[in-house]
């Protein structure tokens, strides 16, 4: 079984993959495919600095992503820029992550509903919903992140309607309360015929 995990920013979705995790499912997370692509040594770097310039990778750490974080924001065929020269390498590497896995996949990607690619790469959608007032307070938490630029990502994405048209099941997790969360996630394992491996 391959589940795709899918959510707006700040929704919840590692904390949910960590959840499938515990139970002994291989987490693929495509966001920290982004990470390692372009962190020191990354992949992607050369490419990055031939299309944005050098002043984009740090020399030592890799992509500078609070300035490219800024970059893509303020310029729309940037950001289409970066993600097409990311969005193959990040599902290359994903398929080759998953390839090695015994069991149960689950793919946690930010823009499942947005790619072509994705949803036809999983038997299962599964997304957290969450109130976008919830989303921003979490994002903001993070150093560097204002609101404006949190507001801004979350434009940049699929509404909570169309992700959840996309869903073959979903999970609400605008509340703090983790134990509600976990709880839903055992209902809809035994629903989906999941036996834990560990
Ligand atoms: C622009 C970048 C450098 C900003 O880095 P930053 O450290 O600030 O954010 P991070 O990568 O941790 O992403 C945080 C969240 O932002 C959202 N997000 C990231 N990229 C995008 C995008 N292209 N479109 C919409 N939302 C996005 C996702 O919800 C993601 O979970 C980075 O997000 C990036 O490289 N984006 C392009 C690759 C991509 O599309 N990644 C998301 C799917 S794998
Ligand atoms: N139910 C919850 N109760 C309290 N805090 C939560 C809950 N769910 C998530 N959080 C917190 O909110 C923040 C965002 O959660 P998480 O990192 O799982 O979201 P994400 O969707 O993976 O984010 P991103 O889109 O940036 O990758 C984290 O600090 C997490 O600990």
């Amino acid at each position: 079984m391959r589940i795709g995990l899918t959510g707006g920013i700040g929704s919840g979705k590692s904390t949910v993959a960590r959840w499938w995790q515990s139970r002994g499912v291989t987490v693929v997370d495509t966001d920290a495919l982004a990470h390692e692509l372009c962190g020191r040594q990354g992949q992607a770097l050369p490419a990055i600095a031939e299309r944005f310039g050098a002043d984009f990778v740090h020399p030592e750490h890799g992509l500078e992503r609070a300035r490219m974080r800024a970059h893509v924001l303020a310029h729309p065929q940037a950001r289409q820029q970066l993600e097409a020269l990311l969005h193959p390498m990040i599902q290359t590497l994903a398929q080759a992550r998953a390839a090695a896995a015994p069991g149960w996949v689950l793919f946690d990607v930010p823009l499942l509903v947005e790619s072509k690619h994705w949803r036809t790469q999983v038997d299962r959608i599964l997304v957290v919903d969450c109130a976008p007032e919830t989303q921003i307070e979490r994002v903001i938490r993070r150093p560097g992140w204002t609101r404006e630029q949190a507001l801004a990502v979350l434009a940049l994405q699929a509404t909570r309607p169309q992700r959840r048209q996309a869903a073959d099941a979903w999970v609400d997790n605008s509340a703090d309360d983790l134990q509600s969360l976990h709880r839903a996630l055992e209902m809809l394992a035994l629903h989906w015929g999941f036996s834990a491996t560990l």
